[in-house]
C-alpha cells in the first residue's frame, strides 16, 4: 500500500522554484520565513484571552490609531522571523513610521517585505477573524539600504502577495503571479496543506460589503450602487442582494475568494485628509494582486489599484474589489458621475498607465 505525496506549501514553493532555471532558493526561503511568522501569530491569536495580550498597548501608531498589544507583538514576530535570513533588504509595516533596515549583523538580500501584521485588530477582543497581509517587491538593483522611495512601487511590481487568516482554521493564501492558492494549516503536523488550488472569483454576485454607517459621506457613484442593490428585485438590478461586514478587509477578501462578492471601502468625505481608509502598500496592493490573479477586479473606483503610483509609505486609498462585472459597473458609475467631488484635486493619484498631468 502506498500513500500520496503530500500537497504541502513546501512542495508548492519547491515546484515554483524549479520552474526558474536560475533560482537561488532565496525567494523560497523568504516565503518560508513569512509562513513561520504566520504560524507563530496563529498560535498567539489562538490562545485568545489566555495569551495575556488582549487590550491596548498604550501607544498611537503612525496612522494615529490606538495600537493593540497584539499589533505590537505581531509586528515584532514579523520583524524577528524575517530579518535574519539574508533574503531581505528592508521591511515596511503598518506599525512603523519608517522602513525597517536589516540590522548590520545579518546579511541583506534583494527583496522588500511590506506587511500589515494584524489586520482587523479591533476584532481580536471579540474573537472574530483577523489576519496578516504581506507583499513582496524587488529591491532596486544596487540598493542595499533602501529608503522610503524604493518601497514606492506600484502593485503591478509585486513578486508575491498573500495573507494568513486566523479564523476557525488558519489559512495562508498566496500568489506568485500564477493564480491564487489556499493552504490550510494542519496543526498536528505544523504544515500548510494545499486545500484550495486555483481560486477563481465568479464574475457576478448578489452579495456586497460596505460600512453603511459612512453613507452620509459617500460620493454619488457609491450611493447609487448601494441604493440599486438595496432596491433588490423591484429595482434596476432586478434581483435581491445580501450584505456582509466583518470589519477586517483580510476576512472580506477571503470570503470573496471563497464564494464571490464585492467589497467597497471607497474614498469619501469623512476626513478630507484621508482619501480612503485602507493603506495602499500593505493592504490594497497585496489583496488587489490576489483578487486580479483570481479573475476579479481591484480598483480605486477610477483606476486599477495596482497601477497607482504610491506617493508615501502609509498612503490611504479608496479600495473596491471582487466580482469583475460589479467592480466594472461601479467604475462606470464613477465615470458617469460628473459632480465636483470627482474632480477634487486633493485626491489626485498618479497611475503608471496615465501620463502625469
Ligand atoms: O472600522 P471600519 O470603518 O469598519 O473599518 C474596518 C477596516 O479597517 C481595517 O480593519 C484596518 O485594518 P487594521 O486593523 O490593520 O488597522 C480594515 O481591515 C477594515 O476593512
Ligand atoms: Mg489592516
Ligand atoms: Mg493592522
Amino acid at each position: 500500500m502506498t500513500t500520496l505525496a503530500p500537497r504541502t506549501l513546501t512542495r508548492f514553493l519547491i515546484e515554483e522554484q524549479r520552474r526558474h532555471a536560475n533560482a537561488t532558493g532565496n525567494f523560497t526561503a523568504l516565503v518560508n520565513d513569512v509562513r513561520l511568522a504566520c504560524k507563530r501569530i496563529a498560535t498567539l491569536i489562538g490562545k485568545g484571552a489566555l495569551s495575556g495580550a488582549y487590550g491596548d498597548a498604550g501607544a498611537i501608531n503612525v496612522q494615529g490609531e490606538v495600537q493593540k498589544k497584539l499589533d505590537v507583538l505581531t509586528n515584532d514576530i514579523f520583524i524577528r522571523t524575517n530579518e535574519w535570513g539574508g533574503q531581505l533588504a528592508g521591511m515596511v509595516s503598518e506599525e512603523m513610521e519608517k522602513p525597517y533596515p536589516i540590522p548590520a549583523e545579518y546579511p541583506t538580500g534583494k527583496y522588500l517585505l511590506l506587511f500589515d501584521p494584524l489586520d482587523g485588530s479591533s476584532n481580536v477582543d471579540v474573537n472574530v477573524a483577523v489576519g496578516s497581509i504581506f507583499s513582496v517587491l524587488r529591491c532596486p538593483d544596487g540598493v542595499t539600504d533602501p529608503s522610503e522611495e524604493h518601497f514606492l512601487q506600484p502593485g503591478t511590481e509585486q513578486v508575491c502577495a498573500g495573507y494568513a487568516i486566523y479564523g476557525p482554521s488558519t489559512m495562508l493564501v498566496l500568489s506568485t503571479g500564477r493564480g491564487v492558492h489556499g493552504f490550510t494549516l494542519d496543526r498536528e503536523i505544523g504544515e500548510f496543506m494545499l486545500t484550495h488550488p486555483d481560486l477563481r472569483i465568479p464574475e457576478t454576485t448578489s452579495e456586497f460589503a460596505i460600512n453603511a454607517s459612512n453613507s452620509r459621506y459617500w460620493e454619488s457613484p457609491i450611493t447609487r450602487y448601494v441604493r440599486e442593490c438595496q432596491e433588490g428585485a423591484s429595482g434596476p438590478r432586478g434581483r435581491d442582494f445580501n450584505m456582509r461586514w466583518v470589519a477586517a478587509v483580510v476576512a472580506e477578501a477571503h470570503r470573496i475568494l471563497m464564494r464571490g462578492g464585492v467589497y467597497m471601502y471607497p474614498r469619501d468625505r469623512r476626513d478630507l485628509t484621508k482619501p480612503g481608509r485602507l493603506r495602499l502598500l500593505y493592504e490594497a496592493n497585496p489583496l488587489g494582486f490576489l483578487i486580479e490573479q483570481a479573475g476579479g477586479r481591484a480598483s480605486t473606483g477610477r483606476e486599477p489599484v495596482l497601477t497607482v503610483q504610491p506617493e508615501s509609505l502609509h498612503q490611504r486609498i479608496g479600495f473596491i474589489f471582487g466580482a469583475r462585472a460589479e467592480v466594472e459597473r461601479i467604475e462606470r458609475y464613477h465615470r458617469e458621475c460628473n459632480d465636483f467631488e470627482f474632480k477634487a484635486p486633493l485626491f489626485g493619484t498618479r497611475s503608471v498607465l496615465r501620463s502625469p498631468a
